[in-house]
């Protein structure tokens, strides 16, 4: 990839502190160098879908913010702190403010919906069982599953009925920052179409800042108002889905106005936000 994209970020953003800064991180796995020098700044508020090809590190720079991959230099500051200077309490702090919806749902198949949505809460939180009923049934609701839901297991629901109540127990702790890995893989396109207005309406009302990998173009036109595109063991461009309409990378090129792309009306975008008015939050 030679076309490098990094638009100015637009008023709303430069007076904002980013929620999450990425400086320079390299990852490596053996002699497999990952990421290399990589930077990403996620902004309040936002929904920042990240694309790249597949085995590109999208996964690994989620879970290398996460604290769950190592990283062999940069910076990584996360609410403003330097994840490699706080303590295990500080640590703990932040990580409780970030909820993760991991590829697949990766719901426990031996709890129910109930429980599973409350494995945060007893790992972080000391609250009676009677209270964490009643937040986890409010999260259940909160995603738009049926009350019966709470007793059911893995197993009983279907795949989007999966993905909300992945994405009820990563709001369990009422985060700031929600990743979502692939949210919208493996549903049909109306079941991802109301993936997609969930996660919009959540961000609106609850001031989330959304941070989503995802192959699902219809998400990127739908709800994302920025757009990260991982190449060549970095983020080479960024922008609005505007912006990679105009970029002659041939990778971006043939991803969004490749054949697939095709049915994509250009000006959704727009028109989505001039109906939903400015987002902000955080
Ligand atoms: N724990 C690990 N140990 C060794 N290699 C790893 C590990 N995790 C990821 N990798 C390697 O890092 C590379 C990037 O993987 P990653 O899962 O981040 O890709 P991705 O962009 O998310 O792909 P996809 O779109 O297919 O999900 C791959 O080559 C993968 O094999």
């Amino acid at each position: 990839m030679s076309d490098v994209v990094n638009p100015a970020p637009d008023q709303a953003q430069r007076s904002r502190e980013p929620v999450i800064s990425v400086r320079d991180v390299t990852v490596s796995f053996g002699s497999q160098t990952v990421l290399d020098k990589l930077c990403l700044d996620i902004f309040p508020g936002e929904i920042l879908g990240f694309i790249g090809p597949s085995g590109s590190g999208k996964s690994v720079l989620m879970r290398t913010i996460l604290g769950l991959n190592r990283k062999a230099s940069g910076e990584i500051r996360i609410f403003g702190r330097n994840i490699d200077n706080v303590t295990e309490t500080e640590k703990m702090a932040i990580d409780m403010r970030m909820g993760v919806l991991f590829q697949h749902g990766a719901l426990f198949s031996s709890l129910n919906v109930l429980e599973n949505i409350q494995v945060p809460m007893r790992e972080y939180l000391d609250l009676s069982p009677k209270l964490m009923d009643e937040l986890a049934r409010l999260k259940i609701d909160l995603v738009g599953l049926t009350p019966d839901t709470a007793e059911k297991f893995p197993s009983e629901l279907s795949g989007g009925m999966i993905k909300r109540a992945a994405l009820a127990r990563a709001l369990a702790l009422d985060p700031d920052v929600v990743f979502l890995d692939e949210p919208t893989s493996g549903l049909d396109p109306i079941g991802a179409a109301e993936f997609d207005d969930l996660i919009a309406n959540l961000r609106d009302t609850m001031g989330l800042t959304v941070y989503m990998v995802t192959h699902d173009l219809d998400s990127l036109f739908a709800v994302c108002d920025r757009i990260a595109v991982l190449g060549k063991k970095r983020v080479l461009v960024e922008g609005t889905i505007e912006d990679m309409l105009t970029v002659d990378d041939p990778w971006v090129k043939s991803y969004f106005r490749g054949k697939r792309a095709r049915q994509i009306d250009p000006a959704a975008p727009t028109r989505r936000r001039a109906e939903t008015g400015p987002r902000q939050a955080g």
